[in-house]
């Protein structure tokens, strides 16, 4: 597979002003909902898709925040059943807490769910999820809806802006597909 900076039948989805936009407006909610909170809310990163994301988002937050990640991946290429693998659990106490949680892309909603179970199962008194990109509902193989949705994007396999395409590219300011693929 070629190594370019971005790969040549690429085609660009979402470009890099209108991530921006989002990135504004997503934390332009969270601040309206938890700002003025008594307590520090913490704050999860889904590993390794929500890096990128979560590194534009958290300086625009205005309240205080723990920032913890967990870090759960069912696409990789040694696993081929699907099933969520849990390579690192979050490691701050979550019990009584409000937690956000902050991952790339929503799809079939497996990883999303899971998460949301492990929150709960912990104690947190509420989970707030905050997906970049959303795919249509009807990609869902578990019923599952983010709280906060960046970008609401079309059923195709999409990288960049943290997301891989074989394990590259996460690092592309702008979110692109291979149509070839679609
Ligand atoms: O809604 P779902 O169908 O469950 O998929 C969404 C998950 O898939 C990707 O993670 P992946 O397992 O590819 O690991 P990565 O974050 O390391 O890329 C992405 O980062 C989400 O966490
Ligand atoms: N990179 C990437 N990861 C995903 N995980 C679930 N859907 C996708 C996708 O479209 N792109």
């Amino acid at each position: 597979m070629s190594v370019d900076v971005v790969p040549v039948k690429a085609k660009l989805l979402v470009d890099e002003s209108a991530l921006q936009s989002a990135f504004e407006r997503l934390a332009n909610e969270l601040n309206s909902r938890f700002m003025g909170e008594a307590e520090a809310v913490v704050l999860l990163t889904v590993m390794n898709g929500g890096m990128v994301f979560a590194g534009q988002l958290i300086p625009k937050l205005r309240f205080p925040l723990i920032c913890d990640y967990l870090h759960a991946t069912r696409y990789d290429s040694a696993n081929k059943t699907g099933a969520l693998d849990w390579k690192a659990r979050p490691s701050v106490e979550l019990a009584g807490r409000k937690v956000i949680v902050v991952d790339d892309i929503l799809d079939q909603g497996v990883t999303c769910a899971a998460i949301n179970a492990f929150c709960t199962g912990a104690g947190a008194t509420q989970v707030v999820f905050v997906v970049m990109v959303a795919k249509p509902e009807a990609c869902r193989k578990v019923a599952f809806e983010a709280d906060l949705i960046g970008l609401s994007i079309p059923d195709q396999f999409v990288f960049g802006m943290g997301m891989d395409y074989s394990g590259l590219y996460r690092n592309l300011p702008a979110i692109y597909f291979m149509p070839e693929e679609s």
